[in-house]
């Protein structure tokens, strides 16, 4: 047996007595289940036990299958300590078998270096054969680098491997291999907020899902107490990442899309046209639509009379008017105004009925505050509203000076509904409402955000966004090369100041572990006509085949690609303009290709995924479908793990016809 055998079965027993403990765990936290509710002092606290430990069981049978450690750090202090996805250990006390990747002392798996090499003598990472399941027999590799010794070997070929594996259904986790840049985002405090600005494949979806993770375990009273969301462009994109937090064993995190988050429960039944959205998604519209609200309060022109008993108390329209204007100066929440109103002309009320009569009970103030004449007021100098009532009335006459008249028509609905309740909303008409809700009502802020494709949101979007953040930081993700909406942002401190976060450090992240260097490359040539000012990606990835070919018939092509394409490992993902999707899907039917392996994509959809091998069609018509069609191309392109292939019959873009 030679020392690697020795060492691979030490390791595989090893894994063994972790799987038994494991199962010991799983199966005590269902009996703590059973005896919780029996041990609590009141119905109270057995309810709330009931809940964290019916949470801890569930957790635990739900994690899913699979090698229970990755790594292994030997410190020089003779401590040793196996990494995994979860801690295993029978007692909270003991030494863990297996220790959390997000433990503090699992930081040096991550970062430590021959330069640096942070206590520990040696790094190890395992090897599993892929797609394991977590049987022992599945070790079948090891590498040791001794760092203490000053040893920078080659590069490790196990993180290679898992950089380079094929891309076989949903994305998954990267906790054995994140890098040491990465690392730091994913580990920065809760109290910062964020901003990545990464080029294609740098690992920003990563790195927002594994520092959601990370945030969860570390402060896991203050994120669950407020929540933690995940934003993302749109429901396939979502679907792609779902996977990854529950892996990591996070299952209850909400993970959506900023339309999803802002819909208050409408359908969108009316579309906008491309100026009319324009204006809707434009940071003035929150002056127009606060303006538009606060137009109802009117400082009341009479005086007020409150009968009490044989008395009538008056308090002259001055004063009234004084009380309403000095409550607007405060700008409290629209409904939390109309309360302060209140407050106060009963004080006014009161302070003259004391000056009479003695001092006032506390019923007497509730009483007061319910006068007829005392609501008929504040009914008439604030009023109540909803979001949608102010809203349908700015659509049917806007009249706001800091729109221009193009503008003010662009929004101004053609044919007005009978009664706001029967509006049909748009999209955009959704993100007014949410912008007329927060400020009515402040709503409650989620302790943390992740935002994906962070440069695509529009000003008004990122201002919904910031409601929801609250007092809560923030992990802003983007490439400002990738945007490809009419607003995309061409800066980020423009963006993080629509975002509330004005002083957010920008981080740049450019080596990338998607995209093979040769795609970068051609990729890279689309940067100089995109108008962002970004940093290059490059690629850590030298394998990778990139292809360009002048055909005749596209489809024929494209089929012909897929078929070769299918002779390989991994997935295959045909991207096309978005009218020239349903054309190839039927010629891929009909050429019997289609499959649970090949994919066939909008161009407009393809934000966040990868596949192994990635077919272009007709590049040009891609670029010429949109105003942003470059950027659009440029995020296509990208979106190849291995093999890149172009067909075009059209002259390609210019950017990319350059030799
Ligand atoms: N440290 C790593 N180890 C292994 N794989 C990694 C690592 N970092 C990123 N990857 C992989 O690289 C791919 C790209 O990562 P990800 O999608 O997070 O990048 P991105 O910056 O969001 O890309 P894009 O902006 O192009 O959508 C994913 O498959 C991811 O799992």
């Amino acid at each position: 047996m030679t020392s690697l055998d020795q060492e691979l079965s030490k390791e595989r027993t090893h894994h063994d007595t972790c799987r038994a403990a494991l199962r010991r765990m799983v199966d005590g936290a269902a009996h703590q289940v059973v005896t919780g509710e029996d041990v609590s002092a009141s119905g109270a606290d057995a309810e709330i036990l009931g809940r964290h430990l019916r949470g801890r069981a569930k957790a635990l049978c739900e994690e899913p299958p699979g090698p229970l450690f990755f790594g292994r750090i030997d410190h020089e202090d003779g401590l040793r300590h196996h990494i995994g996805r979860r801690r295993i250990g029978e007692h909270p006390a003991a030494p863990p078998l297996v220790v959390d990747w997000r433990a503090p002392v699992a930081r040096a798996f991550y970062q430590a270096s021959a330069r640096d090499p942070q206590g520990v003598l040696v790094r190890r990472r395992f090897g599993w054969a892929p797609f394991s399941d977590g049987d022992s027999a599945d070790l079948t590799g090891l590498e040791d680098e001794h760092l203490a010794a000053g040893e920078a070997g080659p590069p490790s070929a196990i993180l290679t491997g898992e950089i380079e594996r094929p891309r076989i259904g949903p994305m998954r986790d990267i906790a054995a291999t994140i890098q040491p840049e990465q690392d730091d985002l994913v580990r920065a405090g809760l109290t910062e907020s964020l901003c990545v600005q990464g080029a294609p494949g740098t690992g920003k979806t990563a790195v927002g899902l594994h520092r959601a993770a990370y945030l969860l375990y570390t402060h896991p009273q203050r994120i669950r107490r407020g929540g933690l969301l995940i934003l993302g462009p749109n429901r396939t994109f979502l679907s792609y990442v779902s996977e990854v937090l529950p892996a990591l064993g996070e299952s209850d995190v909400r993970q959506s899309t900023i339309e999803e988050e802002t819909d208050r429960g409408h359908q969108v039944r009316a579309a906008d046209p491309p100026e009319a959205e324009a204006v809707k998604h434009d940071a003035r519209m929150a002056g127009v639509l606060r303006r538009a609200l606060y137009a109802r309060v009117t400082p009341p022109a009479e005086a007020l009379a409150v009968p009490d008993g044989s008395y009538r108390w008056r308090v002259p329209a001055a004063e009234l008017a004084e009380i309403v204007d000095g409550v607007r100066a405060e700008a409290p929440p629209y409904a939390v105004g109309r309360e302060r109103v209140r407050g106060r002309v009963v004080r006014a009320v009161q302070l003259r009925a004391e000056r009479r009569a003695g001092p006032r009970s506390a019923a007497w103030t509730r009483r007061t505050g319910r006068a007829r004449a005392v609501t008929a007021l504040v009914d008439v100098c604030w009023p109540k509203v909803t979001p949608e009532e102010v809203l349908a009335e700015v659509l049917t006459d806007p009249d706001d000076p800091v729109l221009t008249d193009a503008e003010r028509e662009a929004i101004r609905w053609r044919r007005p509904p009978r009664s706001y309740r029967s509006a049909k909303w748009s999209a955009a008409d959704m993100l007014l409402l949410d912008e007329l809700a927060g400020l009515v009502e402040r709503p409650a802020g989620y302790g943390h955000i992740v935002i994906d494709e962070a440069q695509d949101l529009s000003p008004m979007q990122c201002r919904a966004i910031a409601r929801r953040a609250g007092s809560g930081t923030l992990t802003v993700l983007g490439d400002l090369a990738q945007g490809t909406t009419p607003w995309a942002a061409r800066d980020w401190p423009g963006q993080l100041a629509h975002l509330g976060r004005k002083s957010v450090p920008v981080i740049a992240l450019t080596t990338g572990y998607r995209v093979p260097a040769g795609v970068v490359a051609l990729a890279n040539r689309l940067l100089g006509a995109l108008d962002v000012d970004v940093p290059p990606g490059r690629s850590l990835r030298r394998d990778g085949e990139v292809t360009v070919r002048e055909v005749r018939d596209v489809r024929e092509a494209v089929a012909g690609a897929v078929r070769a394409a299918l002779a390989r490992e991994g997935s295959v993902g045909v991207i096309a303009a978005d009218r020239a999707v349903a054309g190839l899907r039927a010629a891929l039917d009909a050429a019997g290709l289609a499959g649970p392996r090949v994919a066939v994509l909008p161009a407009t959809l393809a934000k966040g995924l990868e596949y192994d091998h990635v077919v272009v069609a007709e590049p040009a018509d891609i670029v010429a479908a949109e105003p942003r069609g470059l950027n659009r191309l440029y995020v296509v392109l990208t979106r190849a793990v291995s093999r890149l292939d172009i067909v075009h019959s059209n002259p390609l873009p210019t950017p990319l016809r350059q030799a």
